[in-house]
């Protein structure tokens, strides 16, 4: 499969306006695909937003040629109702048809309970989201009204009229070993988030394979996905202090408590040293830097890359892949 190269264009890091300049000036660069977060709450407090990734990724359609558009990544579970996800992405895919994809996954507590104040497990959020996605689908390719009694959804002749022209492809965040095999089971293509290289090529890819495999699919035409943070700037230390944002993303106590005030996760990312952010984002001071530490990446077994770009000067941190694109896609 060939390797794939996106563009993750951060609505909650920049002004919505300024991600799709950036995602503009990706795609004549020559990036495959753009993605966008889908938040509420940001990972960071000072100087962050968090614009509405499907208006967004309207306008970015609109404002870009022909280049692939997903979020990276829609909880469909709490704040979402499922039906409401998969009729927004329906519309996009009629409008921008081979254009739009959607990836999910089972959510972070700063987007949900800021709004609903529900908080379920991590195996419960797996399940939901399993049957969301049996909701979506149902939607999305059914020729009569639906009518659906899940143990969280339900559905009553509900019919979309707005269909999708072909088939929406459906990435599946897996994180944890359970999440990776579900992914496999029950996604077109794999997501998830830059992990140490082993623990991608040992447990994430495999756990992937075997749900695949699991329901009588063929992992090798499923994509790998990743998104991957990175800062190029000729100045080392400015490139990672540049990953400041994404900090509070390594702070195990982020996944293990229900943090979701940005103020709070600010506070976590400020004290996260330079080795921290050094050993987990890429960080680099030129082309040749980036090259290879995409290539580790490869070599675990992934085929797309998300790339989020912190660089201090970001369309210098969007230009570089002129150089970098064909050395790693080829
Ligand atoms: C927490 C792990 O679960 P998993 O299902 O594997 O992954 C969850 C993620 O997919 C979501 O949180 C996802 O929503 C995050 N996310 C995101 C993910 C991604 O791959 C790319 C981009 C994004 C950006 C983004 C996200 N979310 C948004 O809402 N918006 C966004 O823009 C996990 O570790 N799972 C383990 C099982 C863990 C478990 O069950 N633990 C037990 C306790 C165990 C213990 O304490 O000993 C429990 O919590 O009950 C697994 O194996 O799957
Ligand atoms: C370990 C990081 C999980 C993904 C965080 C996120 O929401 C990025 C937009």
């Amino acid at each position: 499969m060939k390797t794939k190269i996106g563009y993750f264009a951060s609505v909650e890091q920049y002004k919505p306006m300024d991600a799709l300049k950036q995602s503009v000036r990706a795609e004549n660069v020559g990036f495959d695909s753009i993605w966008v977060d889908d938040h509420f709450h940001p990972w960071y407090h000072t100087g962050a937003e968090t614009a509405h990734a499907w208006t967004w990724m309207a306008s970015t359609l609109q404002a870009t040629k022909k280049v692939f558009i997903s979020t990276c990544i829609t909880c469909p579970i709490i704040r979402y109702n499922p039906a409401i996800v998969a009729q927004a992405f329906a519309t996009m895919r009629q409008m921008y048809p081979g254009r739009v994809g959607v990836a999910v996954g089972a959510g972070e507590a700063m987007n949900e309970v800021p709004v609903t104040g529900v908080w379920p497990s991590v195996p419960e959020r797996q399940e939901m989201t399993v049957e969301a996605i049996e909701v979506m689908r149902k939607l999305w390719e059914s020729k009569e009204p639906v009518s659906f009694k899940g143990k969280y959804y339900k559905l009553d002749k509900a019919f979309m009229y707005t269909k999708p022209t072909d088939e929406v492809p459906l990435y599946f965040s897996g994180m944890g070993p359970k999440g990776a095999r579900l992914a496999g089971k029950y996604g077109d293509h794999l997501m998830t988030v830059a992990a140490d290289p082993k623990t991608l090529k040992n447990v994430t890819v495999p756990n992937f394979v075997a749900g695949a495999k699991e329901a009588g699919k063929d992992p090798s035409k499923m994509e790998r996905a990743m998104l991957l943070w990175y800062s190029v700037d000729p100045d080392y230390e400015k490139a990672i202090e540049g990953l400041r944002f994404w900090a509070g993303c390594l702070v195990p106590s982020m996944f293990k408590y229900p943090v979701y005030d940005s103020k709070e996760v600010e506070l976590h990312a400020n004290l996260v040293g330079h080795d921290m952010i050094k050993n987990n984002y890429v960080v680099a001071t030129d082309a040749e830097e980036l090259i290879k530490q995409i290539n580790k990446f490869k070599d675990a077994g992934i085929t797309h890359f998300c790339l989020g770009n912190s660089s201090p000067n970001v369309d210098a941190g969007i230009d570089i892949f002129k150089e970098v694109i064909p050395a790693v896609t080829e």
